[in-house]
Formats: structure tokens, sequence, C-alpha cells
């Protein structure tokens, strides 16, 4: 028996109701039922998806049912059913759910179906069922007849070998009333027999199992494209055990704190920070960058990383299922479930497009008979043909494999893209807004001048400058209480507080004291011109510049620097030959901002701008270029983050809160990736758009030849599988776009 296996997908969503076929979240509010989630193998296309729906339909316990196409689940959202009922439904359309997950399964990035694959009694099968269609259909043009008994016995040989499964498969559809691809084949099929045409009903189902088998195989890998990432992860670990020796067992056994080892070329298994040794680490399953980072005591390591030259030893910092890269394939996972614009678009174009189809065919099979007499066998052929053609499986199936292909290009770049909506969207990118510190320098800035005001103790005075900003965790105080040192001693501060987009203010020794930007001088009446004359020049050198002051006068200007990130001028410029906008925003000082602008080639410069200023200045962006993105390190710039239509977070490995905040995370701190998401959200767009008018195209083109009475039943079968098959290669080249 072919064809009921699990490893045939069908082709295609001839679903009468496929639009109605809703998927990925976020769910109505109404709906507060319970959710289960069913893993059904056979589930590949909105053609079971309507089948399932009309099985669980008359349940009233079922509130809400979303198919998963590509990870072929079903989530049904209920009040008070139970797993049996559901299932012992799904049985009487032949598409009973796998067995309960096993703990493995339920692993990240094992949450998707076994690999399937085609096995080689499937092919032996179609091969049979292939000959013998070919030599009837061969025999037939050599000049015997159609109905001889030799072609009638080879053509049933083909049909029972091969066909079988399909019209099964066409029969519960039937009996559901579900206007699918299998019933409409089955119907093609009995037609054709039924017209006498043996060799051709044979031929058609045939070419029918062909193209499903070759496509159940790329629809894999276009599925297995995120779980390839998962593979990184080796299964087993070198752990120090008890009594101090090292011993091999499993990774997802190991728990957090525990020390393991790796040795040279291997691959690390789970996130840690180094203990012991150093080696040269490969982390382009995380960061998408093969160039290899110098791991040393204390530096962090994550799981899928290749190990160098040297050994490592190192502390789990994280178990098996909350790795990086566990999180990247969950979200990468997650995001390939919401819907993306194009694909609603799709559907509901699907919702009108296949009732009107089948209208056209039951007018096409009536109409030249009823009206002009003409025979009712030749017309009801073509209203067959136009039926197999109208199937909008290509269509349907088209943009998710795209939008996950693009997903998992991106994931393997190191451009983690939290939802097809993002990678669609970046199409329309006119405005990138940067955050200076961090995102176009490293953020990590040091003190390189401190200038002493009347007479005061250098000493004395940097101690009050470490002490204020020793409670404060942004990155200037920090350059400040690093170059003071850990081990100095440091004055009680009361009443400390920190002033946003200033500075901060304390109470030392009874007497109120400040340490912030000039703004803050100027607000406090300090400003002294001869404060300016030293500050002034320091900005300009790239530097930020804040002063101590105690109640009534300024004590000392401190100046620190940050270094911009090597790639920075490049990726500006490669932002801009895409035609986009680059804008500077910061809450540094104008000079200082200006000047580094300039060094990256950034015309556009917002300084000195408080943290709501900067959500207006991106409200100022997209209302004047539509779509606008902002990128920051999702530290102190989440709430611009969220607001820009697109908020890319840098460097968000190690750091939960970009991965969260942000809708796309760029693993490394390579600005250059921005360029690189951008480039490949238009792709996607394009081979969207490009897929949608390929699959169209073909049908209309077949429409129209069938209207005419020139196709026949195997061509319509070419052009469906065909066209299906053509749009999902094309979505899977976004796979290998970065190759
Ligand atoms: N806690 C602080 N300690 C010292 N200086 C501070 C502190 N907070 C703010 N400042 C001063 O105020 C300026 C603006 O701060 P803000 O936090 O708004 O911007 P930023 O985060 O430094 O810059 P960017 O917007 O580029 O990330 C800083 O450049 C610094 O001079
Ligand atoms: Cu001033």
């Amino acid at each position: 028996m072919p064809s009921q296996s699990t490893t045939t997908c069908c082709s295609g969503p001839c679903a009468s109701e496929s639009a109605t076929v809703s998927s990925g979240l976020p769910f109505p509010d109404v709906l507060d039922g319970d959710r289960m989630v069913l893993r059904v193998s056979r589930l590949c296309c909105p053609t079971e998806a309507d089948l399932i729906r009309k099985a669980l339909m008359d349940m009233k316990e079922i509130l809400h049912l979303d198919f998963d196409f590509i990870r072929r689940e079903l989530m049904v959202i209920h009040r008070g059913a139970n797993r049996s009922m559901i299932c012992a439904a799904l049985r009487t359309v032949n598409m009973e759910p796998d067995p309960d997950p096993t703990v493995a399964d339920t692993l990240p990035g094992r949450s998707l179906p076994p690999r399937t694959g085609v096995s080689r009694r499937e092919w032996t099968i179609t091969t049979v069922a292939g000959l013998a269609a070919l030599v009837a259909e061969g025999l037939v043009w050599g000049g015997l007849d159609e109905q001889s008994p030799w072609i009638v016995a080879l053509a049933l040989a083909s049909l029972s070998v091969g066909g079988v499964g399909t019209l099964k498969r066409g029969w519960i559809a039937m009996r559901h009333v579900s206007l699918n691809i299998h019933f409409l084949m089955s119907l093609a099929v009995l037609g054709a027999m039924a017209l006498g045409q043996w060799p051709e009903a044979a031929m058609v189902v045939f070419l029918f199992g062909l193209a499903e088998r070759i496509e159940a195989l790329s629809m894999d890998r276009a599925r297995h494209a995120i779980r390839g990432l998962m593979a990184l992860a080796p299964e087993t670990a070198t752990l120090r055990n008890a009594t101090g020796e090292w011993e091999s067992v499993a990774a997802s056994s190991v728990s957090v704190g525990s020390v393991l080892r790796v040795k040279p070329g291997e691959r690390i298994a789970l996130d840690g920070v180094v203990t012991d040794g150093r080696s040269d680490v490969n982390q382009a399953p995380i960061t998408g960058e093969s160039v290899p980072v110098m791991k040393e005591t204390g530096q962090p390591l994550f799981a899928g990383s290749i190990n160098g030259s040297g050994v490592l030893e190192f502390r789990v910092t994280a178990d098996f299922r909350h790795s990086t890269l566990a999180r990247i394939i969950d979200t990468v996972q997650e995001a390939q479930a919401k819907r993306a614009p194009m694909q609603r678009f799709v559907d509901r174009f699907a919702r009108y497009y296949t009732p009107a189809v089948v209208g056209i065919a039951m007018g096409i099979a009536l109409l030249p008979p009823l009206l002009f007499g003409a025979p009712f066998s030749v017309w009801v052929y073509n209203a067959l043909v136009m039926l197999v053609v109208a199937c909008p499986c290509a269509l349907v199936i088209s943009t998710p494999v795209t939008v996950v292909s693009g997903l998992a290009a991106g994931a393997r770049r190191g451009i983690l893209i939290k939802g097809g909506l993002y990678l669609e969207q970046a199409h329309a990118l006119r405005a990138v807004a940067l955050d200076k510190t961090g995102t176009l320098t490293h953020g990590q800035l040091e003190m390189t001048d401190c200038v002493v005001l009347n007479d005061h103790d250098k000493e004395k005075v940097l101690r009050l400058a470490a002490s204020l900003a020793s409670h404060s965790e942004h990155p200037v105080s920090a350059a400040i209480l690093a170059s003071w040192g850990k081990e100095r001693p440091l004055l009680q501060v009361r009443h400390f507080e920190a002033l946003a987009g200033r500075g901060v203010r304390g109470t030392i020794a009874g007497e109120v004291h400040h340490l912030g930007n000039h703004r803050l001088l100027e607000e406090l009446g300090l400003c002294r011109p001869e404060v300016e004359k030293i500050l002034l020049p320091l900005e300009q050198d790239e530097k930020t510049v804040v002063v101590l002051s105690s109640f009534c006068e300024p004590l000392a200007i401190i100046a620190v620097a940050d270094r911009m990130r090597a790639g920075a001028p490049q990726a500006v410029e490669r932002l801009r030959k895409l035609g986009i906008t680059v804008t500077m925003l910061t809450g540094d000082n104008t000079a200082t901002a200006t000047a580094i602008a300039r060094h990256a080639g950034i015309d556009d410069v917002r300084a000195e701008r408080l943290p709501e200023e900067k959500l207006r200045a991106i409200e100022g962006l997209m209302g004047r270029f539509g779509v606008v993105a902002m990128v920051g390190d999702g530290i102190n710039d989440a709430p611009a983050l969220a607001r820009a239509s697109i908020g890319i977070a840098m460097g968000a490995t190690g750091t939960d809160t970009a991965l969260e905040t942000a809708d796309v995370a760029i693993m490394n701190d390579d600005l250059g990736k921005v360029a690189e998401f951008v480039r490949l959200g238009r792709a996607t767009r394009r081979i969207l758009w490009e897929n949608i008018a390929l699959a169209l195209g073909i049908k209309s083109f077949f429409l129209i030849l069938a209207g005419l009475g020139v196709a026949t039943l195997w061509m319509a079968v070419l052009a469906d599988m065909g066209t299906s098959l053509l749009v999902i290669f094309n979505g899977r080249r976004l796979l290998r776009f970065f190759a």
C-alpha cells in the first residue's frame, strides 16, 4: 500500500476552505480555553487542515483550531476536551496524532517532526507504477487501441500499485465533502477510466505520486533547516565527577555549576565560563562568524561552538535547554509559527480563489452541453482538468516555505529574527537610527583626562568622583570607578540619585555633590567660561566629558573615551548604499557626538537626547520614513527599541534582555549585519512575490487552456505539482542566501 505512509506529504491544499486555516499566535483574546498541541505526521498542508476541521467541527468542546504545517502540529483550543476523544475523531479522517512526545522530543529544537524521507520501497512502487503507465502510453502511441485488454491490464496494474493510496485518501475526503487534492485526483482518475482513457488515468496517478514524493523531500529539507542548527550541540560532555575524575555523560543531564572539559577540535556541549585553559573557539553556530575567538579564564563559551587547538575547562552556566543555542532555535521556531502579512494575504486570497474556480468548472461542465448540445463527456473532462489546475496548494505552501528559509538563513548567519513580519518589513526600511554607546562604539569607556580646578587635591577629588560613580552602572561612571581602582577606599554617599541623561547626585560628608554632563552643570548654575574652555576641546576630540562639582563650584573635569567599532564606517556606508538614511541617536553632548558621527560617516546626528526624547526622535523618523529600525545594545535603550518598527539589538549573545526586547537580535557585535538583514528581507520579499506570480501565472495559463478544451489531465497534474515544486525550490534558495 503506497501513499499511506507518513512520508508523502500531499502537495496541496485544494481545500475549498483553506483560507480559514488560521495559524500562528496570537490567538483572539476571547479564546481563553485550554490548549493542546498534537503532532500529526500527516499534516503537511491545508488539505489535511480542512479534513481535520471537518472532523472536529462538531465537537462543542472545541473552540479553535490552529495549524502549523512546517512543524506538522495541530493546536486545539478547547474547553473540557481530552486527548483520546480528539484522537478518535482524527482517526476517522485518517489523521491520527503521533503518540505523546517523549522527553527528548520536547527539548528545544527537537520539537520538530522526525526526518521522514522517502523509503526505497516507496521509490520501487513509484518506479513500477511509472513503468507500467509509460508502457501503456507507448503502446497506444504505437497504434494499439486505448480500450484493448493489454492496455487496460497495464493501466490497472499501474493504478493498483501506485494509486490505491491516492484513491483511499480521495474517498475519505469525499465522505467529508472536502474538496482537496486527493479528492480531485481520484475524481480525475475515475473520470478518465469512465471515459475509457486508461493510459491517461495511470499516468495521472503516477505523476501525482512522483511529485508528491519529491515535494515531501524538499519540504522536509526546509523543515530541517532549523533542526540542523540543533545538531550542532553534541549530546555528550566530559564532566568532572565528585571524585575529580573525568567521565563522559549525556549533555542533557549536566547541571549548572558543573565543570566540563573540551579537547581540541571538540564541540562545546553547554554554555559556560572558562575556568582553565586557553584556546581559539569558532562560534559560528551562534554568531555566524567563523573567525575563531580567543578564550581564556573568565570568558563565556557557547554550546555548539567548536574548540580550536587548546584544552578548556569551564563551569556550566545554563543547562541544555537554556543554552544560547537552544534559545536561538526556540526563537526561530516560534518566529516561523507566526504568520507574516504576506501569508495572511495569500490565505485570504485563497478563500475566494478556490470557490471561484470551482464555480467556473461547474459552468464549463454544464453550460456548453446544455446550451449548445456539446458532448457531456468532453466538457466534464475539461472541468476535471480545471479543478485539478485550480488547486491553490502552490500558492498557500509557497509563503511559509520562503519565510522559514529566510529565518533559518538569518539564524545561521547570527541574525535572529523573531517573526516573518520583520523579515518582510525589512524591504520597506528607509531609515535606521543607531545608538552611539555600545553600538557604534564598543561601550567600554576609559578615563583619559582629569583636569582639577582651583588647586584642589587631585587624589581627594578623584575619590569623590569614584565614590559617586560607584553607585551607578552607567558606562561613564563605570570608567571613572575603574580608573580609581577597586581596592582603594571610597567615601560614604548618602541620598544617592541618578539623573537620567545628566549624571548622578549624592551627599558626601554632608555636602551635595554632582557628577554629570555639561547640561547638568548649566542646570546647577555652576558653569563658568574657564570650565568651558577646557571642556569643549575635549568634546571635539570625541571624548565624553563630565564635571564633578560640590555645592558651590566645579571641582574637576573628567573625560572618558570610547573606541569606535572597527567596521562601523563600512556598515554605515553599506546601509546608505541600500538607500537607507542613517541617524545617530545619543544622550551624549553634541560636540562629541558630531565628532564620532563624522568619523563613522553619519550626517544626521541627534545628540543630548533624554530617554523620552529618543522615543520622540524615533516617532519623528517613523512619521517621515515609515518603517524605521532602531539599533541598540538593548541594555539602556529598550524603550526606543520597542518603539521602532524594527528593534535590532546588537551583541545579543550572553544578554537575555537584548534577546527578549528586540525584534531582531544580532548575536555578535558586527554592525554590518544590519545591512545583511535588510538584504535578506528584500530577497525574501522578492521571492514571495515571485512565488505568488509564478503560481498564479502558471495556473491562469492552464486554466485558459482548460477552458479552451486543449489541456489534458496529466498536463493539469504536471502544472499543479510542478508549480508547487517550483515555489518550494524557489523559496528554499533563501537558505543559501549568505553562502
Ligand atoms: N550615571 C552617570 N554617571 C556619569 N555620567 C552620566 C551618568 N548618567 C548620565 N551621564 C552623562 O549624561 C550623558 C547622557 O547620558 P545618557 O545615559 O542619556 O546617554 P548615553 O547612554 O551615555 O549615550 P548613548 O545614548 O549614546 O548610549 C552621558 O554621556 C554622561 O555624560
Ligand atoms: Cu556652559
